[in-house]
Formats: C-alpha cells, sequence, structure tokens
C-alpha cells in the first residue's frame, strides 16, 4: 500500500500549478502526490518533462483527480457535450500519461459538483455514463492508465452513491482497467458499514481517499479508522490510500467543496505541512503500508 496526498489541501485553485508540491511531498514522507488533472491541458511539454523529473529525482509517484465540468460530461443527454467530453478525456489522458501517471479518479463518469436546481435523471445519466467510461476506456489502457470511478455522497452526485452501486457500474462498462474508488468521506454518508462497503467493492477496488467526517486529515476525528484497515487488509489491497484534506476557505476548491469555515485552526504553511506528516505516519500505521 502506498500514501499519498491531494496537493488541493494547500491550495484554493485547481488550476494552481503543482510542480512546486512534489518536493514538499517527498520532504513530509508520502510515496504519492495527487495532482489535479483539471488544467494538465494547459501545461506545455516542457512543464510536464520537468514534473516528470521532478517526482523520479523524489521517489515521487504521481495519481490524478478530476471533477469534469458540465460542459465535459461523458453522460449528458446533449450528444455535442458527450463528444466535447470524450476529446477533452482523450487529451487528458495523452498528458496525464507523459507524467507516468497510472491512476486517474473522480466522477469521471460524470460531472462534479452536479447542478441540482436542474431535474435528476439517474437511470438515463447512468446509462449515458456506462457508455462513455467504455468509450474511453481502451484508449485509457492503451497508456496503461486505470480509470477509477468515484462513489460520491448524494449532494455532490446522483449516479454513484454507494460502493454497491460503483461495483453493478464497473461491472457493466466490463473493462480491466476500469474500477471503483471510494471515499471515506462520503462512505460517511452513504454507507451502512465501512468495513462491508469495502469488502463489496473487493478486487474492484482501484483507488481510495480518506478523510475525517469533516474532511480534516486522517487521525483527528471519529472516523472508523481500524475498521477500514481492516478491511483493506481483508481484500488485500495494495493500490494509492491518498488523502483529501480540504480545510481552507475560499476560491474555487472553497466553494466547490462548500468550506464555510476555517478548518485548519488558524494553522500557517508549517503547521499544515505538520498535520499532513502526524495524518500520514497514523495512516501508515491504521491501514497499512
Ligand atoms: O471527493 C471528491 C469530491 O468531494 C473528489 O475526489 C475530488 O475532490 C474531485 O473529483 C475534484 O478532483
Ligand atoms: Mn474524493
Amino acid at each position: 500500500m502506498k500514501h499519498g496526498i491531494y496537493y488541493s489541501y494547500w491550495e484554493h485553485e485547481w488550476s494552481a500549478k503543482f510542480g512546486p508540491y512534489v518536493e514538499k511531498v517527498a520532504k513530509l514522507g508520502f510515496d504519492i502526490i495527487e495532482v489535479a488533472a483539471h488544467h494538465i491541458n494547459e501545461y506545455s511539454e516542457a512543464d510536464l518533462a520537468a514534473i516528470k523529473q521532478s517526482a523520479k529525482d523524489n521517489g515521487i509517484i504521481l495519481t490524478a483527480g478530476i471533477g469534469p465540468s458540465k460542459t465535459k460530461n461523458l453522460s449528458s443527454p446533449d450528444a455535442d457535450v458527450r463528444k466535447a467530453g470524450k476529446a477533452f478525456f482523450e487529451q487528458t489522458l495523452t498528458n496525464v500519461a507523459k507524467l507516468d501517471i497510472k491512476t486517474i479518479g473522480g466522477a469521471l463518469h460524470s460531472y462534479w459538483p452536479v447542478d441540482y436546481s436542474k431535474p435528476v435523471d439517474k437511470e438515463g445519466d447512468r446509462a449515458r455514463g456506462v457508455e462513455g467510461i467504455h468509450g474511453i476506456a481502451d484508449f485509457a489502457n492503451d497508456l496503461g492508465i486505470n480509470l477509477c470511478i468515484e462513489v460520491l455522497n448524494r449532494f455532490e452526485n446522483h449516479v454513484l452513491n454507494t460502493a454497491a452501486e460503483g461495483v453493478a457500474f464497473v461491472t457493466e462498462v466490463g473493462k480491466p482497467n476500469v474500477k471503483v474508488m471510494l471515499d471515506t468521506f462520503h462512505m460517511n454518508i452513504e454507507e451502512d458499514s465501512f468495513g462491508e462497503a469495502i469488502r463489496t467493492a473487493g478486487p474492484l477496488l482501484g483507488h481510495f481517499h480518506t478523510g475525517e467526517s469533516n474532511r480534516r486529515v486522517p487521525g483527528v476525528g471519529r472516523m472508523p479508522w481500524h475498521e477500514i484497515g481492516l478491511a483493506l487488509r481483508e481484500i488485500n489491497y495494495t493500490g494509492a490510500v491518498v488523502m483529501e484534506p480540504f480545510v481552507k476557505t475560499g476560491g474555487t476548491i472553497g466553494s466547490d467543496i462548500r468550506v464555510w469555515r476555517d478548518l485548519t485552526n488558524g494553522a500557517d504553511e508549517a503547521k499544515m505541512d505538520e498535520d499532513a506528516r502526524n495524518a500520514l505516519a497514523f495512516s501508515r500505521f491504521v491501514l497499512g503500508g
């Protein structure tokens, strides 16, 4: 098991440059940095080459996260949007591969966060989502990338809210590089049992996000970490465990994540770093790896 952190912990915008964080997370002791792929198509070839080299020099693996915008929604009822989504993913995956990234996770099958001022068509969106993911899976596979379909809570997405729904979706897609992704923050809202949800995903679990129920770093709240660690060991999970803390107000990240109060307790960057380092030690101990 390898442990990582989403660099957005320190940032306010998904567009924030992730290059400088490679060295920072290495110094904190992480194995992985997760980067936002939302704006990767704006990086130059030279930028991508430099980041890849920095990861190599620092012994860091990169993974990618993405919340596709409404205009790139693979499950949209509008065929032009689906087409734009496919083109966007092909370009994004091509650039992601330049960083040797083997895992991209998020609401790849839909868009995020969902606009609930419009009527919801769960069945239709799900069917088009299966088709959309099926349509980009081989492209990703040829680049050596796994598509990890994130199960989100009801307030952020309607298509997949439970591990069981994630497993049914991924099974229907039926491609070896399309996997289920779970996140303890979302599971805490939707699942009856953390252990059971992880066992339900079993060998299909491709990526795992962690955070407390208020999205603070693992180890400071009331998440049942021992139960989660036992279940991950039971299914012999050897993939990435990426903590995804969101503690700062402001910017697009603050508003997309609905962070309306300072969850850092006024921490400066040094204290944020220390919190991340402590959360990593806690995660290695309780979850393994
Ligand atoms: O858990 C999440 C959203 O609540 C997601 O992992 C990411 O934050 C989102 O896809 C943006 O990268
Ligand atoms: Mn997540």
